[in-house]
């Protein structure tokens, strides 16, 4: 008999699924194919009480995965929400958060910019670097994990989100805070799939309530970008967007071409000098073939 349930862990090529009653079964896929992410939906075979066989993969929502030149590796699936969480201190890489925009819309997932601790003095200066983000209309809420973290609580109602962040940013401080037990359940899931292996990368989707689940995924600081075509690209920049075949020639590239609108959008300062900046990178990152 074939059942509906959600992958909540994913671990190598082991997972966990949980079916519609609960109930949590160790699963694998069936023969060589593995490429299933946490917070899929699939079809499963219960073999026992314990373990399952997936069979195939329902229709995805929406897709988040690592890639380099020569792979990419499947993190998320059926996300709505993504946090970027930075930090004044250590700092941030902005271009983290732009890459991360751009994955996001290119996947119709609603972005959350969370500047966290927020109790430092440095803060401040953070805040105003991050209200260009704000005025290209990306939402951005400031907290301290470390003091209050219910803020982020409710904007994650209703939501499958993510977090994504450098490490050191604080985002095992602010799952502890929004799920107490994360850190003694993760432990759980690894001891029983890894039988004393070496622990790989893994995620895991935790459930705040009825409708909200979060996932984590410990070591992702972007997200792949490898599926985007280049030519995409600036429509996924809100603020590259309207200058969009405004340029003299259609295949403008915007560097040396005359009559560039990108570039006079620069020079007018509608658009930040680092954002051109980072469309050019990734232009060249897809022709090589080896965007992150
Ligand atoms: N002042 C202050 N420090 C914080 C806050 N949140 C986290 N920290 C500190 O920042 C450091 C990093 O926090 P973590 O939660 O471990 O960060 P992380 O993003 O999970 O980093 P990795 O574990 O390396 O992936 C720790 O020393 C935390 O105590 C905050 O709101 N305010
Ligand atoms: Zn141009």
């Amino acid at each position: 008999m074939t059942d509906s349930a959600r992958i909540v862990a994913s671990h190598g090529r082991v997972y966990i699924v949980e079916t519609a009653t609960g109930q949590r079964l160790s699963a694998s896929a069936r023969g060589k194919k593995s490429d299933f992410a946490c917070g899929d939906l699939v079809d499963i075979q219960v073999l026992n009480g314990e373990q399952a066989v997936i069979e195939k993969v329902q229709p995805r929502q929406s897709l988040l995965y690592r890639s380099d030149q020569w792979r990419s590796k499947l993190i998320a699936a059926n996300v709505t929400q993504i946090v970027i969480v930075v930090a004044p201190v250590p700092s941030y890489l902005d271009e983290l958060i732009g890459r991360t925009l751009i994955a996001a819309e290119s996947q119709d997932i609603s972005p959350l910019i969370l500047l966290n601790k927020c109790d430092l003095p440095e803060a401040a200066a953070a805040r105003d670097a991050l209200a260009y983000y704000e005025k290209l209309g990306y939402p951005l809420l400031a907290l301290s994990a470390k003091e209050d973290a219910s803020p982020l609580r409710e904007r994650l109602q209703g939501h499958i989100s993510v977090l994504v962040g450098q490490s050191g940013m604080g985002k095992s401080t602010l799952l502890n805070a929004l799920i107490p037990e994360a850190g003694a359940r993760v432990n759980d899931i690894s001891t029983a799939l890894d039988s004393g292996k070496h622990t790989t990368t893994h995620a895991t989707l935790y459930h705040l309530d009825s409708q909200s689940d979060l996932i984590d995924s410990p070591g992702v600081q972007s997200f792949g970008l490898a599926h985007i075509k280049a030519e995409a690209l600036p429509g996924l920049m809100p603020d590259l967007s309207p200058f969009v075949g405004q340029c003299r020639f259609h295949n403008c590239r915007h560097r040396q071409e005359p009559d560039c609108a990108m570039r006079q959008g620069v020079t007018d300062g509608a658009i930040a000098p680092s954002r051109l900046a980072l469309l050019q990178r990734l232009q060249d990152e897809l022709a090589q073939g080896n965007a992150w």
